[in-house]
């Protein structure tokens, strides 16, 4: 298996933030509902390392809910051991499991009759907390996924949009500091760019806090994407493979996980090159409240079209052309109007759609706490993409035709039962 993220920082020290996460295991795990005839999850083991990403993906009615459930225990396993952190999650009482597990879900199952406050505030108010410290923790948690607190703590989950509603339900699964956050199709409710800023988001916060996190999802450009490690699963949450999307993407275990990747796998690849692998522009930036005119004279010399409004704390606000800046006095607050961005973890697919959007024919880039970063513009993401494809393709000739189990990938697969029944490959990475 190939070295995760985690793993290098690890064993070269260069570790920005500390792991806050712990493993989880999955030892010999089963269940079986009352009266199904075949187990809806035969014995699984399964190793997810600390500060961990881990994608559970696979057809319809194969398994994942039933897996990410029973991490929580919100599906008693029939059989086997689940271990957070060496310790078995059966001997540990239900307070101390809210605390070690934040959960979240589609659309962020909020309670539409708290404000958005108590809605964060739920878990920590279940644990005794004192109410100074659940405001303050409300407070940077609202923060930490880009809502301002004054503006949307005492909101009522209706007052929100799709996508403001799902970063609550992320603070909300952060709310006690928990160790392991699950996600059951965290983004899947939330239109393209939504998602694809939610996403960014996701790894943001990831890249500070290193929990441990298991997400389920049907979207196999979101497990590349989010994913340190994917595990493919079949029928019966059968492990087919489980390893870093680059690894899984260059040589598929199976017939099953190739046809699961999708035609094109060796395209996807592409996928894996991200924001932070381009040079990005610097174009002239303007802070609210400052003269117009200075930021207009700046904007002339350096012979920009537009300029880049940020925040007292460099957040980008606007992009605004020299034309409308004639006619202000001061640099305005555009309100609460949000701006199309990309985080500079984004993949370069997700800069193109952020671009596609957008009318300036490139796409500000942010990072850490949505600190502006500069704009990446399409001819550098054109001239990536074809120096990246050009590059694959010589790989492929390189190392020849023959792939594990005579399958290319990308390469169409005959008719496959997505069972997995008709499949000879044989399953891979159990335990890994
Ligand atoms: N409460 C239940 N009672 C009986 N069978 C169930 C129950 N929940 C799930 N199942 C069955 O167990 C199997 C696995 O279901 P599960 O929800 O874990 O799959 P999944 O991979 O998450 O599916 P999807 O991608 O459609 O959400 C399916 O065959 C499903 O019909």
């Amino acid at each position: 298996m190939s070295e995760t993220v985690a793993e290098r920082q690890q064993s070269t020290g260069e570790v920005d933030n500390p792991i806050t996460g712990i493993d989880i295991d999955l030892v010999g795990v089963t269940k079986r509902y009352p009266g199904q005839k075949r187990a809806a999850v035969e014995p699984i083991d399964l190793h997810i390392p600390a500060g961990e990403i881990a994608i559970f993906i696979g057809p319809s009615g194969c398994g994942k809910t039933t897996s990410l459930k029973m991490i929580n225990r919100l599906i008693e396993p029939s059989g086997g051991k689940i271990l957070l952190g060496g310790e078995d999650s059966t001997t540990v009482n239900e307070n101390e499991l809210r605390r070690k597990i934040g959960y979240v879900i589609q659309g962020g199952s909020l309670f539409p009759h708290l404000t958005v406050a108590d809605n964060i505030g739920l878990v920590p108010g279940l644990l005794k907390w004192d109410k100074k410290r659940i405001s303050d923790r409300v407070d940077e948690l609202l923060e930490l996924v880009s809502l301002d607190p004054k503006r949307y703590r005492n909101r009522y989950p209706r007052e929100l949009s799709g996508g403001q509603q799902q970063r609550v339900g992320v603070a909300r699964g952060l709310a006690a500091d928990p160790p392991v956050i699950l996600m059951d199709e965290p983004f899947g409710a939330v239109d393209p760019i939504t998602r694809q800023r939610l996403q960014d988001e996701l790894m943001s916060i990831q890249e500070e806090l290193r929990k441990t996190i298991v997400c389920v999802t049907h979207d196999i450009d979101e497990a590349i994407k989010l994913g340190d490690r994917i595990l493919i699963l079949a029928e019966g949450a059968q492990i087919q493979q489980y390893d870093t999307p680059e690894a899984i993407l260059a040589a598929p275990a199976n017939d099953f996980v190739a046809d699961f990747v999708g035609a094109g796998s060796s395209l996807k690849q592409l996928s894996l090159s991200r924001v932070s692998d381009i040079e990005l522009s610097q174009p002239t930036t303007a802070t609210i409240g400052e003269s117009a005119a200075d930021a207009l004279s700046r904007a002339q010399t350096n012979r920009d079209k537009a300029v880049i409004v940020l925040d007292s704390r460099r957040r980008p606000r606007d992009w605004v052309w020299l034309r409308e800046l004639k006619s202000q006095d001061r640099i305005t607050d555009p309100g609460d109007d949000e701006i199309n961005t990309v985080d500079r973890r984004a993949t370069l697919n997700d800069a193109l759609d952020t671009m596609l959007a957008d009318s300036h024919a490139g796409a500000i880039v942010t990072g850490r706490r949505d600190e502006y970063l500069g704009v990446i513009n399409f001819e550098k993401v054109t001239e990536h993409m074809v120096a990246t494809t050009a590059q694959v393709q010589a790989e492929q000739e390189e190392s020849g035709p023959d792939q594990p189990n005579g399958t290319q990938p990308g390469q169409d697969q005959p008719d496959q039962d997505q069972t997995g029944q008709d499949q000879q490959g044989e399953p891979q990475g159990a335990g890994a």
